[in-house]
């Protein structure tokens, strides 16, 4: 097949289930020819995700829980081993207790502050830092924020203050990372209905605000961020790097 990724040997964090972002992002890159490499957190979900990816072409599955360091250091060594070189990451993984994602972020704990921040916002560090000596032909790595990252945003709390950490992340790593031919993005994708998503009270509210105020007039369908992820990991966007992306139709834009 001659596609945008053929040759292409991408790693994909983040599948839990078929309406996890991470799934659609990879429906996007193996319909363009990318060979992907899955993780799963834990046993829980691993059936799961050996069952999804055995319905693509050319993937493997390994575990890594992010919270690890050595799993993540196995993770790049069977990588290295089975792949030898790597071109693309895309990391899309968060978690935050479910009682700080409603009511006041005010009344946020510090162990509560430091898991979301260490899931959420570090984990994407820890892997870059273990991944991109492997992207010895260059590489693209993305990760996935919310709005929430710049407002403050009803029950998203704790949440937004750890994508902010993500996002000055990106910056941060892209600056890096650049000297060996590696970019680094995020796509901020409108609110989607995910296990993650579920987490948020009054998610339906959020919806539905979407529907009313964005310019599309439409909420964000999973299939537009796996579109916008596959143009990340192509070299159609080899000039982009630092950058949060939007793809919420346009919600972002809109004042009162
Ligand atoms: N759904 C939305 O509305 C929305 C909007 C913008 C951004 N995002 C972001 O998209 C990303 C994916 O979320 P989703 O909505 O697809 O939900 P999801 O629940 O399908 O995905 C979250 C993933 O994080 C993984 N994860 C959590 N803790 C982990 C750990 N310790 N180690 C390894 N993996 C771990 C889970 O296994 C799961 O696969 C998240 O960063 C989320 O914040 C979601």
């Amino acid at each position: 097949m001659n596609g945008l990724l053929s040759g292409k040997n991408i790693l994909i964090m983040g599948v839990a289930n078929d309406r996890s972002i991470a799934w659609a992002i990879a429906q996007s890159l193996a319909s363009q020819g990318a060979a992907i490499a899955f993780t799963y957190e834990n046993e829980r979900v691993e059936e799961r995700v050996r069952k999804l990816a055995g319905t693509l072409p050319n993937t493997v599955v390994l575990p890594c829980n992010v919270t690890v360091d050595t799993e993540i250091d196995s993770l790049a060594a069977t990588l290295k081993e089975q792949f030898g070189v790597l071109h693309g990451l895309v990391h899309s993984i968060a978690f935050a207790k479910t009682e700080e994602l409603e009511g006041l972020f005010v009344d946020t704990s510090r162990d509560g502050f430091a898991l979301a921040h260490d899931i959420s916002a570090y984990s994407l560090v820890a892997v870059a830092q273990r991944m991109y000596p492997l992207m010895t032909e260059g590489g693209s790595i993305m990760t996935m924020t919310y709005l929430g990252a710049e407002r403050a945003m009803k029950n998203y709390n704790v949440m937004g203050v750890a994508k902010a950490a993500l996002e000055a992340s990106v910056r941060y790593l892209a600056n890096d990372l650049g000297q060996f031919n590696v970019r680094v993005n995020a796509i901020s994708a409108g609110p989607i209905r995910t296990l993650a998503a579920k987490g948020i009270k009054d998610f339906n509210s959020i919806l539905r605000s979407v529907e009313e105020k964005a310019p599309m007039r439409r909420t964000t369908e999973v299939a537009e961020v796996g579109d916008t992820a596959l143009f990340l990991m192509s070299h159609l966007s080899r000039g982009i790097t630092g950058e949060i992306i939007f793809v919420d139709n346009g919600y972002h834009i809109v004042g009162v």
